[in-house]
């Protein structure tokens, strides 16, 4: 803060001393992680309070589904949490029904520049930042070294490759190759980006899966299971995955660092090993996803919600994420500390992030994953085949976006 002040206010900073900050009151903080992960998240978050007293943490994780308009209809009812864990697509959706704080020039937002850009960029919407990032993720292919090693099997890189090890893997006795997850549009992506295409292109407002290339990547999917390289589900397709790979029913899933905890236990830690998600036709591609800490416009304690905001991405916060998660910083500092530079996971997921593909972060974007699911389950069920799958998809695309 500068000045001759000599800054004695009772604390002596984020990282230690007592309370006599001026903070006190509840900040309630919706949390969205796993059940493993929302072990390290509640004890952390529960820790402010050992620095600043007067603060109470009202810690509650309300899971994955549905939490996006859990947000919205309580913030409808001005009953929103204080802090919201907020997925990187939800930022642009929120802060446009102004629902999030802006938060430039507030103490929420502690050393910008040491933030990774692509991270920063979802915390952005019309040229405000309405969040601050907590992590950064993509899909990677997740195998099982010791069933790839007894089926005489190198790590796939292709689709193709996958296709060509169903025989060995069958014939070790395993359902096959790989589990293909069927419920979440989020899991189709790397297959439309190996064959080069996308959903649409933001830049000049065109939808783009009807072209060749989404026709191809639907093609491709629906090719991995009838060749038998591959089993699906169009419902609960995360217990089903865990559970296959866990079992050794399948060898390798497509799946995020969110995961990993999980996918150690159930095979061993010194048996999972991860590479980038397989390419297809002509190209290869891992969509960026993530989380970030956005603030109720509405909270009765802005204060204290902007200063845990800063506890919670601080570097300390973010190392400790890691070292017990395995879950990737959005600091670029935390990627210097030994502890966080030694994790294996760490130093597969960091460069994958960096070439992760991009993605519009405007308020459509949102809209589009339902469609999209919605279709391609309808192909996984027979009722459709690649092309009519994309051209369905394209349809609706338009008449949501109103592009061409
Ligand atoms: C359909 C939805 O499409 C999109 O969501 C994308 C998302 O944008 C992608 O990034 C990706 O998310 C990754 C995520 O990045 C990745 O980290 C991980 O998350 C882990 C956590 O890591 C782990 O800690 C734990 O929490 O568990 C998490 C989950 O595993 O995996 C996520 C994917 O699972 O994929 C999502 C799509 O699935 C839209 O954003 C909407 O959500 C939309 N649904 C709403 C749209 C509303 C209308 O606007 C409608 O009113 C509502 O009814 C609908 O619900």
């Amino acid at each position: 803060c500068g000045g001759g002040d000599d800054g004695d206010n009772g604390s002596d900073g984020a990282g230690s001393g007592s309370g006599g900050d001026g903070l006190s009151g509840t900040v309630t903080f919706w949390d969205t992680s796993n059940e493993t992960e929302a072990e390290v998240f509640r004890a952390v978050a529960e820790e402010f309070s050992e620095l600043h007293p007067d603060v109470t943490v009202d810690y509650v994780n309300i899971g994955w589904d549905g939490a996006q308009d859990r947000f919205k209809n309580a913030a409808g009812a001005n009953e929103a949490p204080d802090v919201m864990r907020t997925e990187v697509a939800w930022v642009s959706d929120f802060a446009n029904l102004g629902y999030l704080a802006p938060l430039d020039d507030t103490p929420a937002v502690e050393d910008r520049e040491d933030f990774l850009e692509q991270a920063w960029a979802s915390t952005q919407f019309n040229d405000t930042t309405y969040a601050v990032p907590q992590v950064i993720d993509t899909l990677a292919l997740f195998y099982n070294k010791e069933l790839l090693d007894a089926a005489g099997v190198e790590v796939p890189e292709t689709l193709d490759d996958i296709k060509a090890s169903t025989e060995a893997f069958t014939g070790e006795g395993l359902e096959a190759p790989f589990y293909l997850r069927g419920d979440d549009a989020y899991w189709f992506l790397p297959f439309i980006y190996g064959e080069g295409g996308d959903l649409v292109d933001a830049d000049s407002e065109t939808v783009t899966i009807d072209d060749a290339s989404g026709v191809a990547a639907f093609e491709a999917v629906q090719d991995l299971l009838d060749s038998g390289a591959a089993i699906t589900d169009t419902t609960d397709g995360w217990q089903n995955m865990m559970g296959a790979f866990g079992e050794g029913s399948v060898a390798m899933m497509i799946n995020g660092p969110w995961a990993i905890n999980d996918a150690r236990d159930a095979i061993g830690e010194e048996n999972l090993g991860v590479a980038p998600v397989p390419a297809g036709g002509s190209s290869q591609g891992a969509p960026q996803g993530g989380w970030n800490y956005g603030v109720y416009a509405g909270s009765a304690n802005l204060d204290a919600s902007y200063e845990f905001v800063a506890y919670m991405a601080s570097a300390e916060v973010q190392q400790r994420i890691t070292e017990e998660l395995s879950l990737l910083p959005t600091r670029s500092s935390v990627y210097e500390v030994d502890s966080v530079a030694g994790n294996e996971m760490v130093e597969f997921f960091a460069p994958a992030v960096e070439v992760a593909h991009e993605r519009a972060w405007i308020p459509e974007a949102n809209s589009l994953f339902d469609p999209l699911r919605e279709e391609v389950e309808a192909m996984l069920l027979g009722r459709a085949d690649a092309e009519e799958t994309a051209n369905a998809i394209g349809d609706r695309y338009r008449d949501l976006l109103d592009w061409q």
